[in-house]
């Protein structure tokens, strides 16, 4: 593989020879997808004072004012929260290191399936950590059943995503580097990333950290992308049972139903934006190292080239693989049933440059991290025929993404006297 290395500016401070990964500090802003990677470091956050929802102008505006990058257009880079009544979170980097593979998009499809590493932990909570989780389990299994006779007294409620968090708070300090690192080693097939987000005033960096498998929209020139998944099953050590787990999720009619869902949005959302979409009729299976997901490839060109993938990102948030369908339904039940604020969480993440072009996966698989610990999110699509225990363990098994990266991160961490 030939990585050209495109710094644009100059190279981070003290990069040197760095890969965007070995370079990342807390503060910085990192995501890869497949052999493409970004590091943006410094530069005024954009758009801070309007809702990300209508963030697209000042994104423009911000663009149009920053210098081209070694020849290439300007990037902003960052996160959008789930509620995007809230301001994003978006740098323009004053230095920015890329590093263009010709992998193209990942898309969730083949998202290192073939590469199960399990790492050391099966258990939810790292060893090493003190844990709490919010909801408690129970009252995660209690949320579930309260969607259902929600969904049940009000049929027009298809689906309805319902998250619960784990904190985690290691002995000695959590280092979000580290955490990167080894996330990016154990899912080369993901969307790896480190986005800075705010922290408490006086507290040190704050960053949300994961390996998403969701792309929500990407644009390559005239090319757009989605690919949504939904409709999940854990994996097992033992190959015959996770063959088997994966054949019952295909032939799984109620995960079938939970995916069409986010297809047909994804699909309505797009196709007045899209000169040609192409949607398969039936979604395929696409393996993490820890779960197998129902995903549809979606691939289509744009209609109009002053549409960017940010303008693609928000059109498609929040589509029913996080929220819920219909959508804004789904919405206030979220904030009726859930607990905790998901902040960044199942929102999104990644770049967008002068051009349109970029890339945004759903911000899934991570946690909110800094070195006093680690705060994990996972979530699941409720529809008739869910079951609670069944959707507590679907949370679990979401969880050992960060978890096992979380616990190999702390094990690594060298011992200070
Ligand atoms: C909400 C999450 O995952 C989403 C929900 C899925 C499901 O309900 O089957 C599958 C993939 C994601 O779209 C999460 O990982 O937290």
């Amino acid at each position: 593989m030939t990585l050209s290395t495109a710094m644009h500016t100059a190279a981070p401070a003290g990069s040197g020879a760095a890969t965007p990964l070995d370079a990342y500090t807390p503060g910085d802003f990192y995501f890869s997808s497949g052999r493409r990677a970004v590091l943006g470091r410094g530069g005024a956050v954009v758009a801070s004072d309007v809702p990300a929802v209508a963030c697209t102008e000042a994104v423009r505006a911000a663009l149009r004012a920053a210098p081209r990058n070694g020849g290439r257009p300007a990037r902003v880079v960052g996160a959008v929260p789930f509620d995007t009544e809230r301001p994003a979170r978006l740098m323009v980097p004053e230095q920015l290191q890329v590093t263009d593979g010709s992998g193209g998009d990942i898309g969730g499809v083949g998202a290192g399936g073939d590469r199960v590493d399990r790492g050391a932990s099966a258990g939810v909570a790292p060893a090493s950590c003190a844990v709490t989780a919010c909801p408690s389990p129970e009252d995660h299994m209690a949320a579930v059943d309260e969607a259902l006779s929600v969904m049940h007294r009000a049929p027009e409620l298809h689906k309805l995503v319902l998250a619960r968090t784990l904190h985690l708070r290691p002995e000695g300090a959590l280092e979000p580097g580290r955490v990167l690192r080894v996330l990016a080693r154990r899912h080369p097939g993901a969307y790896t990333f480190a986005a800075d987000i705010p922290a408490a005033p006086g507290a040190g960096p704050r960053a949300m950290v994961g390996a998403s498998p969701e792309l929500l929209a990407s644009r390559h020139g005239d090319a757009v992308r989605s690919c949504p998944l939904a409709g999940s099953a854990a994996r097992s050590d033992d190959p015959a049972e996770d063959r088997r787990r994966a054949e019952a999720l295909q032939a799984s009619a109620k995960d079938q139903v939970e995916h069409a869902i986010v297809v047909d949005a994804i699909a309505e959302a797009l196709r007045p934006l899209c000169g040609s979409l192409d949607v398969p009729v039936r979604p395929r299976l696409v393996a993490t190292p820890t779960m197998w997901h129902l995903a549809t490839p979606i691939v289509g060109t744009v209609a109009d080239r002053a549409v960017t993938a940010l303008d693609l990102a928000l059109a498609l948030h929040p589509t029913p693989a996080i929220c819920g369908a219909p959508t804004a339904a789904a919405r206030a039940e979220i904030g009726r049933i859930e607990t905790f604020d998901r902040g960044f969480y199942s929102g999104f993440v990644g770049w967008c440059d002068a051009d349109g072009d970029g890339e945004w996966a759903i911000s899934i698989r991570c946690a909110e991290v800094d070195a006093g610990g680690a705060r994990l999110f996972a979530g699941g699509g409720i529809v008739a025929g869910s079951d609670p225990a069944a959707e507590l363990a679907e949370t679990s098994a979401k969880f050992r993404t960060m978890t096992d990266a979380i616990d190999e991160a702390v094990a690594a961490a060298p011992v200070r006297g």
